[in-house]
């Protein structure tokens, strides 16, 4: 078997492990199967019962007797299709959520790389697509196919009793079919994979020229975007079509194939009838049991078209699940707090092309304030993605009170960090909510923290105070505004090193004042490390390093 063959058989088989967890539901499954393959089984004889013995012998006893079973048989069908729907809208519903819960646990454990090279708009759409398509394994048609396999053998068990030969015309159908199915399932497996393709593109198109559109309107893009979206459109509509044409196509010679068994039925059936050896009742029988056969043979095969429209998804929603995620070292603990942080010869890269650190030193004493500068591009972000884990350094050590950070638990130890960024994110919400991110802290303590940072006067402006609700990303929120919030976000936190990583760019002058007497002399025990390209912000840092051509020196 090829390798792809044996990947796809992989793929499938762990798409199906998801079923697993539904053992006892699959046993009242396979239950109401049996009633209802009873019953389908029942039916033809009771209308060649009403043809034959009711209608022909002109019995009306014996059609009044018929006609009430069929019409129970019916109702009893209908109860157990009801049944069945219900059981398989259940195990749906919890597959598709177990799935796109391991989705997202899985989404937020993943390294902050992923999040680089793609937007919102096409992680969700992606995910949301793969989830559903995944889940779509426990939709009723597909469990049910194996129903099929019931079906198809009480079906053959009705045809010969009634005719051998007729028999064999039905059973002729099953190679033209399983050509048909290997021929389409192949080609319509492409053109799914080229549509999520697609849609994946046009998604993470779209979600950038949304976070764009303020760009968009001052530099009057809108014909260009306008072109863009009508080409990537027409291109996915076009897949859209050869895939829906691929379909059609199965269906029309899956029809033809039936109806060329149907019509042989009748041709040989008639001169059977004209030879005496078999009723018109039992030809009719025949007919619909031959339904009986077909339509599952066919829904069965089918099962690999259907198969070949998850695989593409299922593929890259597994390859999803087996992304690298952070790594949480291990359950070491700090003995202080603040820890002593220290940078020992550190050496790293985002590509190998481009060193940012090469051989970088330098150590932060529990209690002590100090501050890293150096020009744009130098690496002073870079550094606290390094200590705050985002990325681990090619060599050299980064130890909190001598221990290796990648040894120590990851939530325990991001816990000790309260970090004030240049550019914040701020959820939907209002001022409070987005302050007391945990929801935990009291009152009293927010209103301090709403206060130190100064966000309180700003926030008394505001038409609702600090229930005012700040959208999207803060975008009712001045910049300075914004980074208040942040500054009283980290305050509340409360942790035993802050950080601001140019957290005060957008400060007035006062403000910028205040925030750093605030953390010069209101910030007793605490470490703090402070990245700045204002030289006003350096007094009163007990320690000065720059930070150039990739290494650290005291000033
Ligand atoms: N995720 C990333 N992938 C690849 N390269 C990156 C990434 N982040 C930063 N860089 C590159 O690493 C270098 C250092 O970036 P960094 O953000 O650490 O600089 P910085 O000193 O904080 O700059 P600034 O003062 O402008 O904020 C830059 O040249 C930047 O292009």
């Amino acid at each position: 078997m090829s390798r792809m063959g044996t990947n796809n058989h992989n793929i499938i088989w762990r798409t199906l492990s998801y079923l697993s967890p539904y053992k006892k539901e699959f046993v009242f499954a396979g239950l109401l199967l049996v009633a209802a393959t009873g019953i389908g089984f029942l039916q033809p004889l009771v209308i060649q019962e009403i043809t034959d013995k009711g209608m022909m012998a002109q019995d009306i006893s014996v059609l009044r007797r018929a006609v009430l079973a069929l019409a129970i048989l019916v109702l009893l069908g209908q109860v157990i299709e009801m049944a069945q729907t219900r059981l398989f809208v259940n195990v749906h519903n919890r597959t598709y959520s177990h799935i796109f819960l391991q989705t997202f646990r899985k989404l937020l454990g993943l390294k902050k790389s992923y999040f680089e090279d793609r937007n919102n708009a096409e992680i969700l759409s992606c995910l949301q697509t793969d989830v559903s398509q995944v889940a779509s394994i426990t939709d009723r048609y597909t469990v049910m196919s194996i129903s099929h396999v019931f079906r198809i053998a009480s079906g053959i068990v009705g045809l010969l009793l009634i005719s051998w030969k007729l028999t064999v015309i039905v059973l002729a159908m099953v190679p033209v079919k399983i050509l048909l199915v290997r021929r389409f399932s192949k080609r319509q497996e492409k053109a799914i994979d080229n549509m999520i393709e697609s849609n994946r593109d046009f998604s993470q198109w779209f979600g950038d020229n949304l976070e764009g559109i303020d760009e968009i309107k001052l530099w009057g893009l809108f014909e260009s975007r306008d072109r863009v979206f009508r080409e990537k459109l027409d291109g996915i509509l076009r897949l859209q079509k050869g895939n829906a044409m691929i379909d059609a196509w199965n269906i029309l010679l899956e029809s033809l194939l039936e109806w060329s068994v149907t019509i042989l039925l009748y041709l040989v059936g008639g001169l059977l009838i004209c030879s005496g050896s078999l009723t018109i009742g039992a030809v009719f029988a025949f007919v619909s049991y031959s339904w009986y056969v077909t339509g599952p043979v066919s829904a069965l095969l089918n099962l690999k078209m259907y198969f070949a429209r998850i695989l593409p998804s299922a593929r890259r929603l597994f390859k999803f699940l087996g992304q690298e995620t952070e790594q949480d070292g291990g359950k070491g603990k700090v003995k202080t707090q603040p820890p002593r942080l220290e940078f020992k010869d550190v050496t790293f890269a985002y590509n190998e092309k481009q060193p940012i650190l090469k051989g970088a030193s330098f150590r932060v004493e529990p209690g002590e304030k100090i501050a890293i500068i150096g020009r744009n591009g130098s690496g002073k972000s870079t550094i606290l993605n390094l200590l705050l884990r985002f990325y681990a350094p090619d060599s050299g050590s980064i130890t909190a009170d001598g221990v290796p950070i990648s040894q120590l638990a990851l939530n325990e130890y991001r816990a000790l960090f309260s970090v004030v960024s240049q550019e914040p994110y701020l959820f939907l919400g209002d001022i409070t909510e987005n302050v007391n991110l945990t929801g935990r802290a009291s009152q009293e303590r927010l209103k301090v923290a709403l206060e130190t940072s100064g966000m309180a006067n700003y926030a008394e402006r505001m038409p609702e105070g600090v229930k005012t609700q700040i959208g999207r990303n803060g975008a009712r929120l001045s910049g300075g505004e914004k980074q208040k919030l942040a500054v009283a976000r980290a305050l509340l936190k409360d942790a035993p090193i802050v950080i601001f990583d140019e957290a005060t760019s957008g400060f007035d002058v006062e403000s910028d004042a205040y925030l750093h007497d605030v953390v010069v002399n209101r910030m007793a025990g605490k470490s703090v490390i402070m990245i700045t390209h204002r030289y006003k912000n350096l007094e009163g840092m007990d320690r000065v390093y720059r930070l150039e051509n990739g290494q650290v020196a005291i000033i």
